[in-house]
């Protein structure tokens, strides 16, 4: 079968050029979208991400600021910072890095994030506010992911999508996310015995695992979409995803490789949930 590869750097352009005109518009009427980022310690990771996101506000003419700090800083400091950012009329996003280090308390943290600015989508609140379908910042990966499939015309309506992760922050949103969007949705995780008989009925397998390239064809049913979410190095340094995407190649329908999937939306999902906050201020204060 010849397999479609998933062009993520292609749509999230998309996404972000149509961003930038909902961005100019507010503009005009003098108001720049502001997105506050916390980076706390030496993640080399965590400090890519943190770059890219910078790059792309500034590219869209958004407003970044980066406040970074050393990992010596207290629990108490951080939920502080966060207090002044909820309280600056000039920001209208706050993503703190994750993960954070061990002494602070992430879900403190993201507790203490106003949910008008939780523009990741963690907070509690918005995350309840998905599951009953309301309005909400919807988590940015998920959200990315659901946005690929739209773009590709691939419907979730009455197929089985199979979720192989639970994190909070992908697994179980996207799953959520799916599963509202009329797909049957099955989960599968550390624990789960026998995963490939699993996999191998999904027509959308989602690989929201963290090992790389963990998922081979024998996980596969033929035609199926492969969305892969891993982040991960390989043997060689590289980047590579969850899947194994030279041995998946033929067997699935559409794929997602990595870099160039995943990825590229997530950052462009974080984008236009910034420019909705800032938005909505505006509607809120006319
Ligand atoms: N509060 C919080 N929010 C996040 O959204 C968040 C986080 N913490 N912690 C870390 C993860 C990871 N994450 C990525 C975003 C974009 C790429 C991305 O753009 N990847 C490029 C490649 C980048 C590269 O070359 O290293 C690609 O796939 O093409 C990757 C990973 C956001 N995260």
């Amino acid at each position: 079968m010849s397999t479609t590869r998933i062009d993520g750097k292609a749509v999230s352009q998309k996404i972000k050029d149509q961003v930038k005109k909902r961005v100019d518009r507010l503009k005009q009427e003098g108001i720049v979208p502001g997105l506050a980022v916390v980076l706390i310690g030496e993640n080399s990771a965590s400090h890519t991400y943190v770059k890219n996101k910078k790059k792309t506000c500034e590219a869209l003419g958004m407003r970044s600021d980066l406040h970074q700090f050393p990992d010596t800083l207290t629990e108490h400091e951080l939920l502080s910072t966060i207090d002044e950012l909820n309280n600056d009329p000039a920001i209208h996003g706050i993503l703190v890095q994750l993960p954070l280090p061990a002494h602070i308390d992430e879900f403190k943290v993201i507790l203490a994030i106003d949910p008008s600015k939780d523009v990741d989508g963690f907070h509690p609140v918005s995350i309840g506010n998905m599951m009953i379908g309301k309005e909400a910042f919807l988590p940015c990966t998920p959200h990315g992911i659901i946005k690929l499939l739209e773009h590709y015309g691939i419907d979730p309506k009455g197929k089985h999508a199979v979720v192989i992760g639970r994190s909070n922050i992908v697994g179980k949103p996207v799953g959520q996310l799916l599963l509202q969007k009329d797909a049957t949705v099955t989960y599968c995780h550390s624990k789960t015995e026998d995963m490939e008989s699993i996999t191998k009925q999904a027509d959308i397998l989602i690989a929201a695992i963290g090992k790389a390239k963990f998922i081979d064809r024998s996980y596969v049913k033929p035609g199926a979409v492969v969305i892969d979410v891993g982040m991960n190095r390989d043997e060689d340094g590289k980047l590579c995803g969850d899947v194994d995407f030279a041995d998946v190649e033929g067997t699935a329908s559409y794929m997602t490789p990595v870099p160039g999937g995943v990825g590229p939306m997530t950052i462009a999902m974080l984008m236009e949930n910034t420019v909705q906050s800032a938005e909505y201020g505006l509607t809120k204060d006319k």
